[in-house]
């Protein structure tokens, strides 16, 4: 394979970006910004020990930036929901089975999670889910949205897709290097890797991993 026949985003001379997902409390917010982060993310579904309501929401992004994107991570939520807590977010992260319209009905920026099953074809979905930012592909377990810590084989990812790619799944500051010399995402996305405890970021394990993406990128930052 040339170069050029690489994935589309090898072709964006850019450093890789970091979303660290899964924030609940006020230190890893501050932690996660000051290891670099340029996207955090706040889950929504109640199902996941990292699930923010709206009052914990209103406090962490109190703590975020300007520049720093701030992302709400739905599964198969309520229109009410989106819509009322989305004025405290950036992007919208879809992780259940919302169609291309739902996600797009709420007029904001959003991505698309996928998870790798069997047999999914990433061509089809760039092209059904047209108007997503990204698609953000994660591993794939039965009956669990994401949030796995699991990896999946980042060699079926295609070299060339039609939206930039978001690579989850199973990603931590020993592994992220070598996923994106194989997969060259547009940004890295982690939760259960920057973990002490679930729900709980460690800052030596954030700052690792964002040193690990700069690394992979030749010192880019
Ligand atoms: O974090 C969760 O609890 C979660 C729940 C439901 C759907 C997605 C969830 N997390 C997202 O899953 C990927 C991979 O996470 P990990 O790094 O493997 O722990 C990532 O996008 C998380 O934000």
């Amino acid at each position: 394979m040339s170069p050029s026949d690489h994935h589309v985003n090898s072709r964006i001379k850019t450093r890789t970006r970091i979303k660290f997902c899964g924030l609940t409390r006020e230190q890893d917010v501050d932690d996660a910004v000051a290891a670099g982060a340029d996207a955090l993310g706040f889950v929504f579904w109640p199902g996941s020990s990292r699930c923010v309501d709206d009052a914990r929401l209103a406090a962490l992004v109190d703590r975020v930036p300007a520049f720093v994107t701030r992302v709400g991570l739905f599964v198969d939520q309520s229109p009410e929901l989106i819509m009322r807590v989305s004025r405290y977010l950036d992007l919208l992260q879809f992780h259940g089975n919302e169609t291309p319209a739902y996600c797009a009905g709420f007029e904001r920026p959003w991505v698309k999670a996928l998870r790798m099953r069997d047999g999914l074809d990433l061509h089809a979905a760039a092209a059904a889910y047209s108007s997503a930012q990204a698609l953000l592909l994660d591993a794939y377990r039965p009956g669990v949205p994401g949030g796995t810590g699991e990896t999946f084989d980042w060699s079926r990812i295609p070299a060339s897709l039609a939206k930039p790619v978001i690579l989850a799944g199973g990603l931590t500051p020993a592994n992220v290097a070598q996923a994106i010399d194989s997969v060259r995402p547009f940004a890295v996305d982690v939760s259960g890797g920057v973990e002490a405890a679930r729900g709980c970021k460690a800052p030596e394990l954030l700052k690792a991993f964002a040193a690990a993406v700069h690394g992979a990128d030749g010192g880019c930052r």
